[in-house]
């Protein structure tokens, strides 16, 4: 870490508050980050991580408190005043254009490059970026982001925010930075970010991911119900007391025992070999099957594909036997016009529904339900959708696809975002969903969930390479297979 007792503070917030309606998004904030420090932020779904950073990165104003940027007083507020001050920042939806190539993305978000040759300059900065960043991507620059998979957008939008072009940024706050990123390439990015703090810079770090919290920052700030609780070096936390000082409680997750073989379940889907090699994909009753290997090698194509196959009987009127819980949730999963109930209902309006009329009455139950189990943080479900935060949306989505009476659940690493709260709950109610016959199939991007699997295929150019149970369902055998096609 660089010396940053004596250097004024990137960024400042004094006493913000922040409130939409009846919701005190912010109660009196205090945060200031010094130059050379990254700062863990974290907190349940609804604390008000994302309105702070809006509020610092200029994009919101607060309306008690102030904000100062490097020592300065008080200099007005705006993203154009942020942006002056060195702040950058990559939001938890991905703000890209995707009808246009990277290299144009490049130039919207700096302005500076124009006139004669531009696109080259362009060109070139990203590029060096990308392959500093992420040595070894495979991103065509010139390609339009539209092409590019969720990850690799991810990929680009940290490397824009992190490029030098006049100026280098001072502060960038990264925001659930990794949650579409394999373990490989949050690695990278969290080696990147080491790095540019040793040279000066400071990175505002927000994730659920709490181990890349925990190995990453200098400091972790934890908020709740919009204020600062803690404030410490890192050093000073474990997974366990930094979870207790979110408020919840650490909950051991471990896949049970499965006595049971196969063989006496009934094979509820049964595909061939994808791409003509490899194994094929079989799917019991009652089963948790993961699906893993690195980003991007086919497993969201299979989920589309199994999808695609198991509701093309489906008529209007019927519920479907099957329910996706979209991984990409601006893009694929919500109706942004639409309230919170709405969003949550939609995949249930068959069962709710008498001569063709939805039951208000009906639909409300199952909102209020939906809510208490996993505390959906809203004062009213006739809210719309966009004024929860992002991993309250996700757990819409989670509950839309529960909620249904589709047997075969397909889950396309939908726990972005999520806090480790409402996470554990989520797992058990797959596992009692599970025990009562429903069958999962569940890609994740996270180790600690693929876990938690019965039986994982791994995933390799866009065929199953291993599959692994039991026991052998490792890090260490995911990783292999990845890598070789076989299990260690
Ligand atoms: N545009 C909005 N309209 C209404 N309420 C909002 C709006 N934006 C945020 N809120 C509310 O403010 C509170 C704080 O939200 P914020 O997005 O800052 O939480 P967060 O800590 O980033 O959560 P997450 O971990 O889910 O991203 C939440 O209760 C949210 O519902």
């Amino acid at each position: 870490m660089a010396d940053i007792s004596t250097k004024p503070a990137v960024v400042a917030a004094e006493g913000v508050k922040v409130h939409f309606g009846a919701v005190k998004a912010l109660d009196g904030v205090d945060l200031a980050i010094t130059p050379g420090e990254c700062v863990g932020l974290v907190g349940h779904n609804g604390a008000g991580k994302s309105t702070i950073v809006n509020v610092i990165n200029g994009g919101l104003s607060a309306h008690e408190g102030e904000v100062h940027y490097n020592g300065g007083g008080h200099s007005g507020h705006g993203i154009a005043i942020a942006r002056a001050n060195g702040v950058r920042c990559v939001f938890q939806e991905l703000s890209l254009s995707p009808n246009l190539t990277v290299v144009e993305n490049t130039r919207i978000m700096h302005s500076e490059l124009k006139g004669w040759n531009w696109r080259r300059r362009a060109l070139a900065i990203i590029r060096a970026k990308l392959d500093e960043v992420f040595a070894g991507h495979h991103i065509d620059c010139k390609s339009a982001v539209g092409e590019l998979s969720i990850a690799e957008r991810q990929m680009v939008e940290i490397a824009i925010t992190f490029a030098t072009v006049t100026e280098a940024p001072r502060l960038v706050i990264l925001d659930e930075p990794t949650s579409s990123l394999d373990a490989g390439l949050a690695a990278q990015l969290m080696d990147y970010v080491r790095k540019y703090v040793s040279t000066g810079g400071s990175v505002l770090l927000i994730s659920h991911i709490l181990g890349e919290i925990l190995s990453t920052s200098d400091r972790i700030v934890v908020m709740k119900d919009g204020k600062v609780v803690t404030s410490r070096p890192a050093r000073e936390f474990n997974t366990k007391s930094l979870v207790e000082a979110m408020g919840s409680v650490v909950r051991e997750q471990s896949r049970p025992a499965k006595v049971a073989s196969n063989t006496d379940v009934a094979l509820v889907l049964d595909a061939p070999p994808r791409k003509n090699h490899g194994l094929p994909f079989k799917a019991y009753k009652g089963e948790v099957i993961g699906l893993a290997g690195l980003g991007g090698h086919g497993q969201t194509e299979m989920l589309l594909d199994l999808y695609r196959s198991l509701s093309s009987d489906w008529f209007p009127g019927r519920d479907k036997s099957v329910a996706f819980v979209a991984g990409d949730r601006s893009l694929n999963g919500t109706f942004p016009l639409w309230s919170i109930l709405r969003n949550l209902s939609v995949a249930s309006l068959g069962a709710l529904s008498s001569a063709t009329l939805v039951k208000s009455g009906a639909e409300s139950t199952l909102g209020a339900d939906w809510k208490k189990k996993i505390e959906i943080r809203t004062p009213d479900m006739d809210n719309g959708i966009l004024s929860l935060s992002g991993g309250n949306q996700q757990k819409v989505l989670f509950a839309r696809a529960l909620a249904t009476k589709a047997s075969i659940l397909l889950m396309d690493d939908p726990m972005r975002g999520v806090d480790i709260g409402t996470k554990q709950e989520v797992y058990s109610i797959l596992r009692t969903e599970a025990a009562a016959g429903r069958t999962f199939i569940w890609y994740s991007t996270e180790m600690d969930e693929i876990r938690l699997c019965d039986r994982v295929y791994v995933f390799r150019d866009g065929a199953i390479v291993a599959e692994l149970r039991g026991n052998n369902i490792s890090e260490e055998n995911v990783l292999a297979a990845s890598f070789t096609g076989e299990a260690a």
